[in-house]
Parts: C-alpha cells; structure tokens; sequence
C-alpha cells in the first residue's frame, strides 16, 4: 500500500483508536520510531532528557526523512520537500516528559535497557497520563509483564519491538501479557499497521521471536572471535555471504550498540545464571568500559571514524 493510501486508511479506520503518540527516548529506536510513526499520519511528541539531546534526535530524523524522501518521490524534489515538512509539522520533541504525557493515546518507551530505569519513568508518568493511555514498552530483552507491573494499568500495558533502523525494517512485534486487554491488544495492533510494520504476536516471554534467536548466534559469533578461531572481517564475511545475511554478527552489535547488548546479555545472566549461552562476555565488557558503543560513538569492534 501506498504512503498516502496509509495514512488516508488510518485516518478512516482509527477514528477512535490511537492518534496521538509519545515516544520517550530519541537515542537510535525513538528517533526511528517517532520519525515513522508521523510519517505515517500521527500527532507525535519525543520526549528527551536535555535540549542537547533533543537537538540531536532532531538532527538525525532530519537525516533518515531525506533519505527515505528520495527513495520514495525519486525525482521530484517539491514532494521530497513536501513529506520532509509534513512529517516536522506532526513531529514535536521537547524535555517536558510530564507536560508530555498529558494528552496523549499512547506512550512508547525506548530508553535505556535498564529495569530500575523503566521501571522509575512509567511509575511517574503512570499518575499523570489520562486512564484511557496506553503505555508500551520497545525493550529487548526485559518481561514486559515486570515492566508493566510498577503501574496500575496493566490491562493497558503490552510490547511494541521495533527493529533496527525503524524507517528500513518492516517487522513489529506485539507483545501482550496475561494481563494485556483485547481492545489495548487491538489498538497496538492497528497502531503497528498505521505504520506500515507487518505486525507477530508473540506472548511475553524471553527475547520474544527474534532475539531469543539472534542474541545467542550473536554471542557465539564473539566467543568464535575471542577464541581467535577467525577475524572479526572473517567471521562477518563468512554470514554474509554463506548465510546471505545482510550485516555479520559483529558488525550488526556495533549496529545495535554495545551498550545495549552487553546490558541485554547481563540481563539475561543474571535471570537465568545456568544457561551458559549468556554468561558475561569479557571483549564485550572491555569495549564498553572503554566507552566503545559501536556505530554511535564512532568505535566498537570496527573503527567508524572519519
Ligand atoms: C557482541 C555480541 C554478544 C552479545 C550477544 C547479545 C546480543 C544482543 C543483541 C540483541 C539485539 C537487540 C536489538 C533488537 O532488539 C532488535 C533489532 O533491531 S536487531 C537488528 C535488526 N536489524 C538488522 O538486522 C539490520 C541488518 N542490516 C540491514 O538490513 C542493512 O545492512 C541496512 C538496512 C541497515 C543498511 O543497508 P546497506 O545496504 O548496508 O546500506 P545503505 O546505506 O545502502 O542502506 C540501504 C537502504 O536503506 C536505507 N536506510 C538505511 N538506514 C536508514 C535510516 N536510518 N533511515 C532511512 N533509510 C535508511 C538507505 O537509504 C538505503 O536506501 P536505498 O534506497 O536502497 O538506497
Ligand atoms: N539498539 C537497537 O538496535 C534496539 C534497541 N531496542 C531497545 O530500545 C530501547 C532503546 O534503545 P536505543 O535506542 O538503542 O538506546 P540509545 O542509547 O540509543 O537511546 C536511549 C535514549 O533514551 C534517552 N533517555 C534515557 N532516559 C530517559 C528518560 N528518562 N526520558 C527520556 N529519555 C531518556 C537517552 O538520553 C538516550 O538518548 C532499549 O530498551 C533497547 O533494548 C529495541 C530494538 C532494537
């Protein structure tokens, strides 16, 4: 379906549903996904925690929209220009999270990969966003149904896993827990489609779908590395062109963050310290002692320097 087809669609069949959303966190995900989510129709408010950060966020989704323009209205730069200042007017970003949270449908969190820290922000937005809200949370690797339990509105509480980047990955995966109502299932379901995802279901459990499966491949991959089996180039090589993968496992975690994914695997140790798959990773621990995230800071297990 077209971009326009989208959103005349969902204006005709959401009426009652989501319309306005805030997403908390403009780091790698909540740029992407406030960016989609306006791109595709709806009132979208980033929430981040300085004017510095506020700046950035902009500045990137600025990036990724005349990337996507171009792709879109190839060779018609009034409509490039057109879906760019669209998109910015229902696009606003501010530090004001309680100001924020006011007057809107739903709530999207996409801050750091941190329990206590979830669990702090949803407690206090929890007493002021209005009761028909509903919160979710784009997590990794944490149970939703834990997250969730610090609110008392569990029943409007589920999962919306983005994939990274937003604007290029098609996949959304719905999260309900026990709790999670039909109508709050529903309205994250349409939400999802407005955006364009292709929408799974998945209960909550572990790492959902893909990265119950993706985290141990890419733990693996860097065990094979730091046992000095194959280069980081070889290994990355090896799955792209023998597994047709677009990016190696290394270079994907540079992708991710590596921040993110240590504290998505010491996460996971600490939830479950039997299972071998995910015990503390050193090579990890020491590039992100040394403030090497990956892609975002310029270093990781390559360099992105300029
Ligand atoms: C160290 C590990 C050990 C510990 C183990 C624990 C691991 C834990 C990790 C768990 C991960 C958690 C993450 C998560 O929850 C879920 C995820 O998101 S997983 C990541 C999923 N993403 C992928 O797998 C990405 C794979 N890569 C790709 O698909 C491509 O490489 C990519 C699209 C990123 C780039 O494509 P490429 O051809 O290489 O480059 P181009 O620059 O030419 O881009 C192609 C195409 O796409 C457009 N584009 C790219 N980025 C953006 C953007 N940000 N905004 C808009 N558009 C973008 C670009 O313009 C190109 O368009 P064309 O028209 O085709 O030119
Ligand atoms: N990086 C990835 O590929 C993916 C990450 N995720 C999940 O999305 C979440 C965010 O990850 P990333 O965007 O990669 O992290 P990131 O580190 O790029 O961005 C997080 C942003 O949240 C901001 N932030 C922190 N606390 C805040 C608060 N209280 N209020 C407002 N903003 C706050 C930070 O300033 C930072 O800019 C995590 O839960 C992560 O597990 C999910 C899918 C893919």
């Amino acid at each position: 379906m077209s971009h326009l087809m989208r959103v005349i669609t969902r204006k005709m069949s959401t009426s009652r549903g989501i319309e306005k959303v805030v997403v908390i966190g403009g780091g790698l995900m909540g740029a992407g996904i406030a960016q989609v989510a306006a791109s595709s129709g709806f009132r979208v408010t980033l929430v981040e925690i300085n004017e510095q950060l506020v700046e950035k966020a902009k500045a990137n989704i600025q990036k990724s929209l005349g990337r996507v323009a171009k792709k879109q209205f190839k060779d018609d730069e009034g409509a490039q220009n057109g879906f760019i200042s669209t998109t910015l007017g229902r696009l606003d970003a501010t530090c004001n999270l309680t100001d924020a949270v006011r007057d809107t449908d739903l709530v999207i969190e996409a801050i750091v990969e941190n329990m206590k820290v979830k669990h702090d922000l949803f407690a206090k937005i929890d007493s002021v966003a209005p009761q028909h809200t509903i919160f979710a949370s784009n997590t990794s690797s944490l149970s939703i149904t834990e997250i969730a339990s610090i609110t008392k509105r569990t029943d409007r509480f589920g999962g919306l896993h983005f994939f990274n980047p937003v604007p290029v990955m098609k996949l959304l995966e719905v999260i309900r827990t026990e709790s999670t109502s039909d109508d709050t299932y529903k309205k994250m379901m349409d939400f999802g489609q407005g955006m364009g995802k292709v929408c799974i279901t998945c209960k909550d459990t572990p790492g959902f779908v893909v990265n119950r499966l993706l985290v141990p491949y890419l733990a693996e991959a860097v065990r094979l590395y730091e046992r000095g089996d194959a280069s980081a180039k070889d290994i990355d090589i090896a799955m792209k062109l023998g597994a047709g993968y677009p990016m190696g496992p290394l270079e994907l975690a540079d992708y991710v963050g590596l921040d993110t994914t240590r504290n998505i695997i010491s996460g996971w140790h600490e939830k479950f310290p039997e299972n071998p798959l995910f015990r503390p990773i050193e090579t990890l621990d020491k590039l992100v002692q040394e403030g090497k995230m990956g892609v975002k800071s310029g270093e990781g297990f390559y360099s992105y320097k300029k």
